[in-house]
């Protein structure tokens, strides 16, 4: 079996993992709801405080016998710093077999800076690319490596400012950016509540409605929105509360209408985070797979679920979503997030970083046969290296 040979680090500017770092108009960057919001200079755009600073971390793993796996997220460069000076240590020499080894010992050597966030996007970022390598050196997609698919196809929600158009291109709902907090008042309250209204009324009653909240609600504040939205049939409210404030989203589970769904967990970690949101109400959880811990920590995040009755349907993160969903009974669809500026056409959603990314057509996707993720690295994107360690300047790794 071929051992890792070497680990690299990049960073690139510009879509990619990082679906925040787009240029000036596109909608992700428009006025939509966010903890920040409290400050009004920070409300019109997200970028203004700095939503898209990091950039997208792209990890190289290269195997003895020359084949190369890659995996992305967001980290930037201090992502690559991590990734090159601390955790690739624990990858090099290694067997490309013992992916569970290398996530404990890069978790744990880690973990009194770590836990969550930066660090663990980039153990994810590590894990994802081990994954895509395992599965060319076997040459099987990494959904075979999971114990291969429950379903043909994948079906999907859309993400984005066009519902009405998501419905006509085939998704099976459309979730929404809230655009106004609690510090915008009653007047922010109304001009949610009229344009949920504006998108029930295009696209009919069938039709699911979410609403993305971004972490910028408190108890009070989406209580009421969520009871005024029960009236045009909201299926779920999403990620209302800061996350490391469990308790508020028992609370909150209490208040919403019955038969309104609590959705979180993109920005949580590790099983032990995820444990919390369930034990505290969340209907269905969402991990990140690029933020979570990856592949090998999501696996243990969804057992979790399933042990609780409950759905993981995982935040964007495209290929490395679908090679997951594809794989788990209880992961019934797949986000797909609209990255064309105004979300009128579906684009690669990490666009454009990936060559070969599937993307769903009348919402629907057959996650292709190709080894590993099953994607390339498009040639024309340019990857900066910058803590390589052939670099004289870089202090000796250990171990
Ligand atoms: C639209 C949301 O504010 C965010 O940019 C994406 C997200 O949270 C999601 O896709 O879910
Ligand atoms: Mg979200």
């Amino acid at each position: 079996m071929p051992r890792i040979r070497q680990v690299r680090a990049y960073v690139v500017r510009g879509g990619g993992a990082d679906y925040h770092d787009q240029g000036a108009g596109h909608w992700i960057d428009d006025h939509i709801a966010t903890p920040m919001a409290r400050y009004p200079q920070y409300r019109g755009s997200r970028q203004a405080f700095g939503i898209n600073v990091l950039g997208t971390l792209v990890v190289q793993v290269e195997a003895d016998d020359g084949t190369v796996g890659f995996g992305v997220t967001t980290g930037g460069e201090p992502g690559a710093w991590i990734v090159e000076r601390h955790l690739a240590r624990f990858v090099e020499g290694q067997p490309v077999t013992d992916i569970e080894r290398m996530w404990d010992q890069m978790f744990l050597a880690s973990v009194h800076y770590g836990r969550k966030g930066l660090v663990l996007n980039a153990i994810s970022g590590v894990d994802l690319a081990l994954w895509d390598l395992l599965g060319r050196v076997r040459e099987e997609p990494v959904y075979q490596l999971l114990g291969g698919a429950v379903r043909d196809e994948l079906v999907f929600y859309a993400t984005g400012p066009r519902p009405d158009l998501a419905r006509q291109l085939g998704f099976i709902g459309g979730k929404l950016p809230l655009r106004h907090g609690p510090a915008e008042g009653s007047d922010g309250l109304r001009a949610n509540l009229a344009a949920l209204g504006a998108m029930r009324e295009k696209v009919g009653d069938d039709f699911w409605l979410m609403w993305d909240c971004w972490m910028a609600l408190d108890v009070d504040y989406a209580t009421r929105l969520a009871h005024a939205a029960d009236d045009v049939g909201l299926r779920w409210l999403e990620e209302p509360l800061l996350p490391d404030d469990y308790w508020a989203h028992a609370e909150l589970r209490r208040r919403l209408p019955a038969r309104m769904l609590l959705t979180a967990g993109e920005h949580e970690a590790t099983r032990w985070g995820f444990r919390l949101l369930l034990e505290h109400g969340v209907d269905i959880i969402q991990p990140d797979v690029g933020w979570c811990g990856g592949i090998t920590e999501l696996l243990r995040i969804s057992a979790l679920a399933d042990a609780h009755g409950k759905a993981v349907v995982p935040h964007g993160s495209s290929v490395y979503s679908y090679h997951f969903v594809l794989s788990r009974p209880n992961s019934p669809f797949a986000e797909f997030l609209m990255m064309h500026p105004d979300a009128t056409e579906v684009v690669p959603m990490m666009s454009p970083l990936l060559a070969d990314e599937p993307v769903p057509r009348d919402g629907r996707l057959t996650v292709p046969d190709r080894p590993g993720f099953g994607v390339e690295l498009n040639p024309d994107v340019s990857l900066v290296r910058p803590f390589s360690r052939e670099d004289p300047r870089a202090p000796a790794t250990t171990g």
